[in-house]
């Protein structure tokens, strides 16, 4: 995307006039618009938008305080942010590599516009390979008797790497309330089944013991409800009687780690707008 480009993602009650007052603005400012979307939600009255602008000809903060007037009459939520502007994501894992090494690679050959300032750790094994690509491995061990230590720590390297955005890249650790509320719609999971099925731990033997023809994963917004935050990616995969809950574990991985880069590459480019517990995506 060129110098002076920005991504303006709205949501409002929706009413007549909105897209025609947001391109007026736009054009008023000779801004030119790259690409746009915009959904109205008949169910809860609500209206999305995203737009992409490139060659904003005036100041950042003349554009906000000209916008502003604009998102008072129509009570928007809105957000202006310059696709110049990396986003900092700070990845937590435990054990499983498979999410993790997708995206360090996926990163690491710039498919990924994020900076990643750090990975944290419950656990060691991941440490050599985040260490390979350059980045600071974090090991903050958690204990049944040191959850508030161990997650007021992840805080700290969260506020100390100014990360924006955590990926929990097959982390197996429950995110105590008061940092889903303090990250709101910043902290992403891909959780190892296709939800709402099979919420845990344990997926794949659930889906076994279920014989299930469909397992898959899903990528969601995390909240202090286990695995039921708004979601923002999913995909299945065929499996059958044949497939024993270690096969099925195996084939999971391919899509847990394309559903977690998809959802997270979303999220990246501002596409994800969450309202109550769902979500608009203009993929
Ligand atoms: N507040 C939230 N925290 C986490 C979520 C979430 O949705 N909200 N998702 C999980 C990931 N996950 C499944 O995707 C998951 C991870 C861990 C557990 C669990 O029961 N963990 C046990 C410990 C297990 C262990 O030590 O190996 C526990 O924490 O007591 C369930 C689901 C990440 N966190």
């Amino acid at each position: 995307m060129e110098k002076n480009s920005y991504v303006l993602t709205i949501s409002c009650p929706d009413r007549v006039g909105i897209v025609a007052k947001v391109s007026a603005f736009l054009a008023e400012n000779n801004c030119m618009i790259s690409e746009a979307n915009h959904h109205a939600d008949a169910h809860s009255g609500m209206f999305f938008m995203r737009n992409e602008i490139t060659d904003i000809q005036i100041s950042d903060e003349a554009f906000r305080e000209g916008f502003s007037k604009i998102a008072e009459e129509f009570e928007m939520k809105w957000q202006l942010n310059s696709t110049c502007v990396k986003k900092r994501v700070l990845l937590m894992v435990s054990k499983q590599d498979h999410c993790l090494a997708d995206l360090l690679y996926r990163w690491s050959s710039g498919e990924l516009g994020c900076d990643i300032p750090c990975v944290i750790s419950n656990h060691l094994d991941m440490k050599a390979l985040v260490e390979w690509h350059g980045i600071p491995y974090i090991h903050i061990p958690v204990t049944p008797d040191n959850k508030p230590q161990a997650f007021a720590e992840v805080v700290k390297w969260v506020e100390h790497y100014e990360a924006d955005t955590i990926v929990l890249a097959r982390y197996m650790q429950i995110i105590p309330p008061a940092l889903c509320e303090k990250y709101p719609g910043q902290i992403i999971n891909i959780h190892h089944s296709f939800l709402p099925s099979f919420i845990g731990a344990k997926p794949y033997h659930q889906a076994f013991v279920r014989g299930v023809k469909l397992i898959g994963a899903t990528c969601h917004y995390v909240t202090q409800d286990l695995d039921a935050g708004p979601i923002i990616e999913q995909d299945v995969t065929r499996v059958s009687h044949s497939e024993s809950a270690e096969q099925m574990v195996v084939l999971g991985k391919d899509v847990e780690k394309n559903v977690l880069a998809r959802g997270l590459k979303y999220h990246l480019e501002d596409r994800v707008l969450v309202h109550g517990n769902k979500t608009v995506v203009f993929a």
